[in-house]
């Protein structure tokens, strides 16, 4: 896993002069950042199965017609009850987006990276759970990933130059 994100800095070094509110120099701008990229996040019709925590079990009956619309999400293991294995069996780190908007509006990440591996998670569960990369819900899953990864890239590196210039330069004496 790539503990350092997307974005690393490429050693390009920020003149933060004066004022630390400048675009380029506040290292906790990723928060409201954040926060804003989960808004759009929400604000996409591909979020809906990722919004909550996925039980399958209490959506019983849901069956996938044919080019079904897009306000009912099927997760297709469902229909195939000899499945025994169920969504707690599959996914050991199960997590949605509402858990994340918890804890990002709780102020429970310390940085864009800790907020970037819950959302990554999100996604690799589904992933981890697809039977069939065809599936309507894998789908959305993949384009809701592409967004976040383009927007996500930026947060981080910006947040990671905000952080290399609070570096004093000053010689540490050993
Ligand atoms: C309206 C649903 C709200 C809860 N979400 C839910 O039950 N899900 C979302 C996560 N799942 C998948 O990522 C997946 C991949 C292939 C099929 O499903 C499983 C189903």
């Amino acid at each position: 896993l790539d503990s350092d994100g997307p974005g690393t800095s490429s050693g390009r070094r920020v003149k933060c002069r004066g004022r630390r509110q400048s675009l380029k120099c506040n290292p906790d701008a990723w928060k409201k950042q954040c926060k804003e990229l989960l808004s759009l996040i929400y604000e996409r019709e591909d979020s809906e199965p990722f919004r909550q925590p996925a039980d399958l079990l209490s959506y019983p009956g849901y069956q996938e017609q044919e080019g079904e619309s897009s306000e009912s999400v099927v997760p297709e293991r469902q229909q195939d009850s000899s499945l025994s294995e169920d969504y707690q069996d599959v996914i050991d780190t199960p997590v949605d987006f509402s858990t994340v908007k918890e804890t990002l509006e709780a102020g429970n990440y310390g940085s864009p990276l800790e907020f970037y591996k819950d959302v990554r998670q999100i996604f690799n569960n589904s992933k981890a759970y697809t039977s069939n990369k065809k599936s309507r819900i894998y789908s959305m899953m993949l384009r809701l990933s592409a967004l976040f990864e383009s927007r996500i890239k930026n947060i981080i590196s910006e947040y990671k130059s905000a952080i290399q210039s609070q570096k004093r330069r000053r010689p540490r004496y050993r």
